[in-house]
């Protein structure tokens, strides 16, 4: 079949014609997780361990499927993670994105590591909401003067991201001796010492972006750092990357506005829980102070269902937003969200709730792996082949 013809229905079929269209150096930057990549498999499998339990003869003729996610309101419970380097995707990158976002009334997260400027990203859309993803860096001007510009552009939150006090080791990039194309840069550091050029370097030698996060970014950062952070910003800030009880009270001890329950979309420990089998103790910890998103792994509108009865107030989605972009630029990004949001529109009709605030605990139950006939998923890269074979 010709490529032309065949549109995507779904998130993996988006995967694979992303693949198909993307160089591999990228594809796999994009794609892949740490080591064994076990954790990236668990991602959604952990959701397909949770089974749904729908009520009947509920009139859902009329449903609202909105929701306010720290003050702003959002079309449906789904943000879009903050992800690097989105120009790689396509030459509108992180515009495209926050253009669709905009349009979609979803709030967009942008990474500090995006190839347009953060005030670009703003310009481009300035009526949709946005946060700034943040890494804490050696040198705590940077990170000063980032949260300064943030503020400045009107990003609504700051989203430090606090698993990550080293880059994880995807042996894709090492294979590809990743590094950032030559006509892109990092679009916030164009006059900085914090240059582009570092990621170049050392490129003979195995992953540039794993060179270039150990020579910038902070270590020794720790919870003293948030109460920093906190001094030199009024804005809300979002822990993300939280997976363990004992992090969440510390978090909300710290004073924080919310938490995102992440693992970085596997991307950084392999052999950690999938993150929606953290989202429960989380939330349980956190006793209702704050609220609590979750991202890795999300695919399927029933996901976010199963993520919101476990006590999440929204998702975030990371991956399916770049295969979009690398697909049909804004217009795919556009057709990701809106195939989400219909799937998440059906799966509450079907599961019997007209609001967002319907969904509860008992509309979920966990599977073991034995009771559920198939020990396993799908292999991912076999659910993968498929669409692409249909090409
Ligand atoms: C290509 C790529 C780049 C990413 N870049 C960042 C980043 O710059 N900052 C960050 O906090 N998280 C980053 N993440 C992690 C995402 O924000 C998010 O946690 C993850 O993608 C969610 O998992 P999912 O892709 O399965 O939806 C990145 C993820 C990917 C796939
Ligand atoms: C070149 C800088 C490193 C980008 C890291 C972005 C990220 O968090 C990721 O998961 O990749």
């Amino acid at each position: 079949m010709d490529e032309k013809q065949f549109t995507p229905v779904n998130t993996y079929e988006y995967q694979a014609l992303a693949k198909s269209k993307l160089p591999k150096m990228i594809y796999d930057y994009y794609a892949s997780g740490a080591d064994d990549q076990y954790t990236l498999e668990d991602n959604m499998a952990g959701f397909r361990r949770i089974r749904l339990r729908p009520r009947v003869l509920v009139d859902i003729s009329v449903q609202d499927i909105s929701t306010t996610l720290l003050g702003i309101s959002s079309s449906f419970p789904l943000i879009i993670a903050p992800a690097a380097m989105q120009k790689m995707a396509h030459p509108q990158g992180e515009i495209a994105v926050a253009r669709s976002a905009a349009k979609n009334k979803v709030i967009m997260t942008l990474s500090s590591l995006s190839t347009y400027s953060l005030e670009e990203v703003a310009e481009s859309s300035p009526t949709g909401p946005k946060w700034f993803q943040l890494y804490i860096y050696k040198d705590r001007l940077v990170t000063r003067k980032l949260v300064e510009r943030a503020e400045k552009a009107g990003y609504k939150a700051l989203v430090l991201t606090v698993d990550a006090q080293r880059l994880g080791r995807r042996e894709a990039d090492i294979h590809n001796k990743f590094t950032l194309p030559q006509h892109l840069t990092f679009g916030n550091f164009k006059n900085w010492t914090a240059s582009d050029d570092k990621i170049r370097t050392k490129k003979s030698q195995g992953s540039g972006i794993e060179s270039y996060f150990a020579t910038l970014m902070d270590p020794s950062v720790t919870w003293k750092d948030i109460a920093w952070l906190k001094t030199i910003t009024k804005l809300p800030i979002i822990l993300k990357g939280i997976t363990t009880a004992e992090d969440a009270a510390k978090a909300v001890e710290s004073g924080v506005a919310a938490i995102i329950v992440s693992n970085h979309g596997a991307r950084q420990l392999d052999g950690m829980l999938a993150t929606i089998d953290c989202v429960e103790e989380v939330v349980g910890a956190v006793r209702s102070l704050i609220p609590v998103f979750m991202d890795s792994g999300v695919r399927r509108g029933t996901d976010i269902i199963k993520a919101l009865a476990l006590g999440a107030q929204a998702v975030c989605v990371g991956r399916p937003i770049l295969w979009g972009l690398a697909v049909s630029g804004e217009d795919g990004v556009d057709d990701v969200i809106n195939l989400l949001r219909n799937e998440f529109h059906l799966g509450m009709g079907l599961v019997g709730c007209r609001s967002v605030n319907e969904i509860h605990r008992r509309m979920v139950k966990r599977q073991n792996d034995s009771c559920l006939g198939v020990s396993r998923s799908p292999k991912y890269d076999e659910r993968l082949s498929q669409p692409i074979a249909r090409l």
